[in-house]
C-alpha cells in the first residue's frame, strides 16, 4: 500500500463517501475490509458512510466497488453511484453519458453540473402490508429489493418516527437473516411528495439520505396509490432526491434517481488514516 492516496469526498444528497481512483491498483485487494472501516470512522480518521473504488473495466467507462463504512460490501447504493459518475466524470475517466459495472450490472448515469441521474435495475420481490412481530408489538411492513433490501413502513410523523430503535430491530430481524435489510420510515403527503428516513444496514445508522431507499419508498407508495412518477422525496439532510419510474400494476419499470452529487474536497489520506 502506498504511503499516501489521493481521494475526493463526495455527497449526494447528504450520504458522504470517499472515492478513490483505483484504476493502478493502489489500494491492495488483501485487507479492503478493514482499510475502509478505518478510513470511514468518524473524528478518528477522513469518515464517510462508504467508500467506492474506480477501477478498469474491459465492458463499460469502469468497473466499482462499493462498501459500507463498517467495511461491508454492498450489491448497490444509489447516492454512492451518482457520486461515482460524478467523479468519473470530473476526473476524466468518462464522458456525461456514461455506464458503469456493478454487482447489479451496468448502471448508466447522465451527469448535468452538480446534478446526476442514474437508470437503475427492476425492483425486486415487493411485498405490501404483511405483519411484522417486534418485541414490543405488531407492525404492519412492505419490503422491495432496489438493489438492496429495503423494508418501508409508513409513519404519519416523520420526525417521531423511532429510527434507531425500530430500525435496528427491523435490521436484524430473524425474517430478513441472513443478509439483513435497511429499514426506511415514509411519510406521503397531499401534493404527492414523500419524506423518508432511512436506518442503513452497514452504516449501522440513520443515514442524512439513501436513493435506494427512497426508491423503495416511492415504489411501495405507488402501490398504493399515493405518489406518482415523477416521485420528489424530502430526506433527512433537506434536499429532495426524485425518482421516476413506469408502472403497469405492481410491476415497476424504467427506474431512475436524479439529486445533486456535490464535490466537498480532494485530499490525501495519510497511512494513519487506515492503522
Ligand atoms: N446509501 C445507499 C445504500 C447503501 C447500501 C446499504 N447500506 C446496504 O448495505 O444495503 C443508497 O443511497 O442507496
Amino acid at each position: 500500500m502506498l504511503k499516501h492516496i489521493d481521494f475526493h469526498k463526495l455527497s449526494g444528497c447528504g450520504n458522504d463517501f470517499i472515492i478513490i481512483d483505483n484504476r493502478k491498483k493502489i489500494v491492495e485487494e488483501t485487507n479492503f475490509s478493514q482499510f475502509v472501516a478505518n478510513v470511514c470512522r468518524r473524528k478518528m480518521s477522513a469518515g464517510a458512510d462508504g467508500l467506492i473504488l474506480v477501477e478498469p473495466s474491459e465492458t463499460a467507462d469502469f468497473k466499482w466497488q462499493f462498501f459500507n463504512s463498517d467495511g461491508t460490501r454492498a450489491e448497490m447504493c444509489g447516492n454512492g453511484a451518482r457520486c461515482a459518475a460524478r467523479f468519473a466524470y470530473v476526473n476524466g475517466i468518462a464522458g456525461p453519458e456514461m455506464s458503469f459495472e456493478t454487482e447489479v450490472g451496468l448502471i448508466s448515469a447522465h451527469v448535468i453540473n452538480d446534478r446526476v441521474k442514474i437508470n437503475v435495475p427492476d425492483p425486486t420481490a415487493l411485498r405490501t402490508d404483511f405483519p411484522l412481530e417486534l418485541e414490543e408489538k405488531q407492525l404492519s411492513v412492505s419490503r422491495v429489493n432496489t438493489g438492496v433490501p429495503h423494508v418501508i413502513i409508513e409513519t404519519d410523523s416523520p420526525d417521531d418516527a423511532q429510527v434507531i430503535k425500530l430500525g435496528r430491530e427491523i435490521r436484524f430481524h430473524k425474517d430478513f437473516a441472513p443478509e439483513g435489510t435497511n429499514v426506511n420510515f415514509v411519510c406521503s403527503h397531499k401534493d404527492g411528495t414523500l419524506t423518508n428516513r432511512t436506518y442503513e444496514r452497514g452504516v449501522e445508522d440513520e443515514t442524512l439520505a439513501c436513493g435506494t431507499g427512497c426508491i423503495g419508498a416511492a415504489i411501495v407508495m405507488a402501490s398504493k396509490s399515493k405518489t406518482k412518477s415523477p416521485t420528489r422525496v424530502n430526506t433527512r439532510s433537506g434536499g429532495y432526491l426524485t425518482i421516476h419510474y413506469k408502472q403497469k400494476q405492481d410491476q415497476f419499470y424504467d427506474i431512475y434517481l436524479e439529486g445533486d452529487a456535490r464535490i466537498i474536497y480532494r485530499g490525501e489520506l495519510w497511512k494513519d488514516a487506515w492503522n
